[in-house]
Order: C-alpha cells, then sequence, then structure tokens
C-alpha cells in the first residue's frame, strides 16, 4: 500500500481539435472533473458571487486542470451572461460550459456568452420523471421528447460539444429514460449527464442506472456518461464514485461539495478518493490536487460559506491530531494516522512567516501562494491593511491575510459607501453608536442606539444610507485563535429578490461588523434611496 504516494497529476495543456470528449476514447480510465461551482454552487442560497470573484474562482479551476468549468446559466441573468462571457475570454485550458433549458431563447443566450470560449460547451436539461413532467413542466412525454431533439439539435449548431441531461433521472422510469437518452444521443449529444437531481439515489442503483443505460442505448460507449450528484442523503460522492464504478468517465462537482440544498459531491473528495484509492478504484484525472486547499479558502471566502471543521480533505481538522495515541502514532510514522499527506492538497506549512517586518515581495508571493493573484494597486492597498493588522497581532497566520482579502475594497466591489470611524458605548448603558461614512464622496454622520452594539452601528447605517434591505444573516466567526484574533463578520442582505454578503475582519468585532454590513450594501449597490443630508452632524 502506498499511502504517502503522491499520485503526480499533471494539468491538461495541449490544445485539442474537437470536443474533450474525444479524448476519453484514448484513454478510457480518465475520468473528465466538470466542476459546476459556479452554477450549481451558486445556486446555494446566499452564495451569490460577483463577476471578479467568478473570474478569479474560474481561472483557479482552469490552471488547477478542471476539464469543463461550468460558468454559469446565461439566460438567468444579464449578470450570468457576462459571467459566462468574460470567463470564456480568459479560460485557457478547460471547457467553459453554460447551462440552457430547451428553449430556443436559452440556447442562444448561452451559445451568445460562449462566443470568446476557446473550447465551449452547452449544457442543455429537461426533466424526465414523471412528477416533473406531470406537475412542473405540465407536459406529456412525447412533448419532452420533441424539446430534448429540438435542443440538442439546436445546441449542436452553436458548438461542438453538447451535454444533456434527464433532470431528476433517478426517479425516472426505466424504460422512458432509455428513450430520451436515446433520442437525445441520436440528436448529437457527446456527454449523457445522469442527474441525481434531489439526492435520493444510493451507491447501488446510482450504478445500476448506468449500467442498464450502457445496455440499452444505442450508440451509448460513442458518448461518455457523467453523473451529477446531490447530498440531501450524505451519499454524494459516493454515489458518484460509484457510477464511475459502472461505466460513467465524467463527475460534475463542485468544491467544498457547494451547491443547491445540501449541496454537491465535493470535488476535493472525488479527486483525493480516486488518488488514495487507486488500488480499488483506477481512474485517472487531470487535477493538480496541489490547488485544492487554495480553491477550498477561496470558495469559503468568496461565498462567506465557513467550510465545516470536520470535513474531508479540506477542514481545518481534517490533518489535525488530538488525542495521545495518534499523536504517539504520527511522531513514529505519519501513515498510522493519515492515509495521505497535507501536502497532496496544498495543505504545507509555510516557509514565509508573516509579520511586521515583511515587505511588499513576501506578501505578493504569499498571495499568491493563497490563491490570489493581485495587481500593484491592490497589493499596496491591502499590504498597509496587513501591516496595520501586524502591529495589532503577534502572528499573522494564512487566514488573517485570506481575511484581509476578502475585506471591502478587495473583491472589485463599488466602494460607494464607506466606515470613516465609529464609536460606540455599550455596558450597563443603553448602547448607542456614533459613526462617520463617506458616501458618494461626501462625509457625513449619525447617532443611533438599538438592543446592542452592533444594532446600533447597523441603526446608525441606516440613518446614513437609508435602505429597505433586510438583513438576512449576521454571523461572527474567529479567524484564528487567541484574544487578538480577528473576527471575521458575514452580513447578508436582500432587497427586492437581490441577495448580497458583505464581509469584514477586524480585531474589533463590532467594527468588523459595521464595515461588513457597509460592504453588503455596497455589494446589493442599493438603488439610493439617497443619503440624508439631513443626518450630517
Ligand atoms: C436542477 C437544476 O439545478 S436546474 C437549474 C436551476 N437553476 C435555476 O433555476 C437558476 C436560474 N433560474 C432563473 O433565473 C429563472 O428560473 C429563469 C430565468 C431560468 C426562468 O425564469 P422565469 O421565466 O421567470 O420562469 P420560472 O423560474 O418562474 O419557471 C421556470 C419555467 O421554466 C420551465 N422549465 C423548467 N425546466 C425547463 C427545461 N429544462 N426546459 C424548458 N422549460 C423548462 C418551467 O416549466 C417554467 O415554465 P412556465 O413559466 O411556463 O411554468
Ligand atoms: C441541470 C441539472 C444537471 C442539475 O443541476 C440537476 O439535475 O441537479
Amino acid at each position: 500500500m502506498t499511502t504517502h504516494d503522491t499520485g503526480a497529476s499533471a494539468p491538461a495543456s495541449a490544445p485539442h481539435a474537437g470536443p474533450i470528449t474525444d479524448e476519453i476514447k484514448a484513454a478510457p480510465d480518465r475520468v473528465l472533473i466538470f466542476d459546476t461551482t459556479l452554477r450549481d454552487g451558486e445556486q446555494s442560497p446566499g452564495a451569490t458571487m460577483s463577476l471578479d470573484e467568478k473570474l478569479r474562482i474560474a481561472r483557479h479551476l482552469d490552471e488547477m486542470g478542471v476539464d469543463i468549468i461550468e460558468a454559469g446559466f446565461p439566460i438567468a441573468s444579464e449578470g450570468d451572461f457576462e459571467a459566462v462571457s468574460a470567463i470564456s475570454g480568459v479560460v485557457e485550458n478547460s471547457v467553459v460550459c453554460g447551462l440552457a433549458r430547451t428553449g430556443a431563447a436559452d440556447l442562444e443566450r448561452a451559445g451568445k456568452a460562449l462566443e470568446k470560449a476557446r473550447r465551449s460547451r452547452i449544457h442543455t436539461f429537461i426533466a424526465t420523471s414523471p412528477l416533473h413532467m406531470e406537475r412542473k413542466l405540465q407536459l406529456e412525454p412525447e412533448q419532452v421528447l420533441e424539446k430534448i431533439e429540438f435542443a440538442v439539435r439546436r445546441a449542436r449548431e452553436f458548438t461542438d460539444d453538447v451535454q444533456w441531461s434527464p433532470e431528476d433521472a433517478t426517479r425516472s422510469d426505466h424504460d422512458f429514460l432509455v428513450q430520451a437518452v436515446q433520442l437525445a444521443v441520436d440528436s448529437g449529444a457527446n456527454t449523457i449527464n445522469i442527474p441525481d437531481t434531489v439526492g435520493y439515489t444510493a451507491p447501488e442503483e446510482s450504478a445500476a442506472i448506468i449500467r442498464m443505460l450502457k445496455q440499452r442505448v444505442t450508440g451509448i460507449d460513442d458518448v461518455v456518461i457523467s453523473t451529477h450528484c446531490h447530498n440531501d442523503l450524505g451519499m454524494a460522492v459516493a454515489n458518484a464514485l460509484a457510477a464511475v464504478s459502472a461505466g460513467a468517465r465524467q463527475v460534475e462537482c463542485t468544491i467544498n461539495g457547494l451547491g443547491e440544498r445540501a449541496g454537491n459531491a465535493a470535488l476535493e473528495e472525488i479527486v483525493m478518493a480516486m488518488r488514495v484509492r487507486h488500488d480499488i478504484m483506477p481512474w485517472s484525472n487531470r487535477i493538480d490536487a496541489t490547488k485544492i486547499m487554495a480553491a477550498s479558502r477561496m470558495v469559503s471566502q468568496i461565498t462567506g460559506f465557513p467550510v465545516q471543521y470536520n470535513k474531508a480533505v479540506v477542514g481545518k481538522n481534517a490533518f489535525a491530531h488530538e488525542s495521545g495515541i495518534h499523536q504517539d502514532g504520527m511522531l513514529k510514522d505519519k501513515s498510522t494516522y493519515e492515509i495521505m499527506l497535507p501536502e497532496m492538497v496544498g495543505l504545507t506549512e509555510s516557509s514565509l512567516v508573516m509579520g511586521k517586518h515583511s515587505g511588499r515581495a513576501a506578501f505578493r508571493a504569499k498571495l499568491k501562494d493563497l490563491g490570489h493573484e493581485v495587481g500593484d494597486n491592490q497589493l499596496n492597498d491591502t499590504f498597509v491593511r496587513f501591516k496595520a493588522l501586524a502591529d495589532t497581532k503577534k502572528e499573522v497566520y494564512d487566514e488573517d491575510i485570506l481575511a484581509l482579502m476578502a475585506e471591502t475594497g478587495a473583491d472589485g466591489a463599488p466602494e460607494r459607501f464607506k466606515v470613516v470611524s465609529l464609536e460606540v458605548v455599550c455596558g450597563s448603558v443603553t448602547p448607542s453608536a456614533k459613526l462617520v461614512m463617506e458616501v458618494d464622496g461626501t462625509e457625513i454622520s449619525a447617532e443611533a442606539s438599538g438592543d446592542g452594539p452592533v444594532d446600533s452601528c447597523f441603526n446608525a447605517v441606516k440613518k446614513l444610507v437609508p435602505h429597505t434591505a433586510v438583513l438576512q444573516l449576521y454571523q461572527v466567526s474567529a479567524v484564528t485563535e487567541g484574544t487578538d484574533a480577528q473576527a471575521t463578520v458575514s452580513v447578508r442582505l436582500e432587497e427586492n429578490g437581490r441577495i448580497a454578503t458583505g464581509r469584514s475582519s477586524h480585531t474589533d468585532t463590532i467594527l468588523a461588523s459595521t464595515r461588513a454590513y457597509v460592504h453588503a450594501l455596497n455589494r446589493l449597490q442599493v438603488r439610493s434611496q439617497k443619503a440624508h443630508p439631513t443626518a450630517a452632524a
């Protein structure tokens, strides 16, 4: 057993003609990794990402060797269209994919958004389960079949790489599923993705469906079968791997398992399972696993969704050992309690110790290590804040630096509103806050009281920037340990159906809370509702 084999991996890079699915024919044990963090991942309530954030994630996925990046659902909004289009323009190796329903407008929008992609894919889908067809689509099965044929044929007019999915496949009648898949194959789909849309299946059934399709659909061996599993019963990764064991050669997954409801199969778990247990899962993928940890942190920082401490592969405790017998074993031989080395997923003890004496070169190198390539202006801005933090903290950890990067202004959100200064009174008196803000370039101030110091601050912000946004989530977490730890505060606001999450970190939790609230307002681009000049002190 070679548990500490680094499972050497090389990202794909050679240019190819024709759809990526052709490559599978030459390498039958290769599994394509299709990342849908930017599409299904963004469907998690509150995980909305800005264009700049999506571009950062897409670049990282591309460098990491992801085969296909599902960049969005272009018809969903102007923002989604722009994101798919911008990602198409920057991604170098990965195929860029856009989602579309079966209607002409969806397909045309996807085709247009993908125009700049070096390699593009349209992923079109329609539900095939009796429940979805009857209750949701309100269509007869024959009408669904007509839409499948239309969608796949129309998609092929935009690209030679077309994926089709029977939504809710695992609750579909098998005879109808076979008929639908056959039609999609005959109409020109090169990938047939089998979604377990509601996380209902179990490993044996997941494999059986793939085997059944391989037996019953003519020409199925000429296309790539894919699996897309949701985690409602905690079996997404197991179901996806079971599908691969039955012949699927593409896995749809997301960083940190982000996704609708309980999420999708986690990319890091799929990739590492294939690496660590290559003896029983002898399939290869092109992911550079050393970039996994940076991807996980990036997605967590951007979405504000913390990674569960005991999350496989990327959780804070995934490589931590607390109990004596384990520590003793680790000291004698790491493989007693670790089935993979932390370095394999990019968790390294950094040789760059960051502190008040560090300079810009080391800081830039550290940021690169952490997955942030920044321009000079952003470097200078973050460096000033890093120095200020280093003055207040004994040690500045990677997490502190990541938190700084997530702060106001570091994500490209326009900064119409800025916190200039804040004074708070609390304790055994009525809590109150005196806040000075810059609003559209003008400094104004207000005082407000509330149910506590944070409430007082938020009320002061509301006086200076009147808005109708509703607070959906307020969450504080310590970035590192100790009483000098930075607190990272996430604030989620909702206004007219739009959701924005703001974040800020500071050793002063109240200041971080106020800045996070203001960050969310900037990201929401609150339709001003002009700031109250009368609030000026
Ligand atoms: C399983 C999945 O994850 S699928 C992807 C889910 N993701 C999303 O829905 C996120 C983006 N969605 C959106 O922004 C919106 O839902 C839009 C823009 C796509 C559509 O918005 P609206 O036109 O307002 O429609 P709405 O969302 O209310 O309803 C969906 C419509 O699409 C239809 N529909 C659903 N799936 C499909 C399909 N694959 N092909 C064709 N029509 C479909 C529904 O039947 C419904 O039609 P109806 O309005 O005639 O009843
Ligand atoms: C669009 C499809 C693949 C999907 O996301 C699902 O069924 O969960």
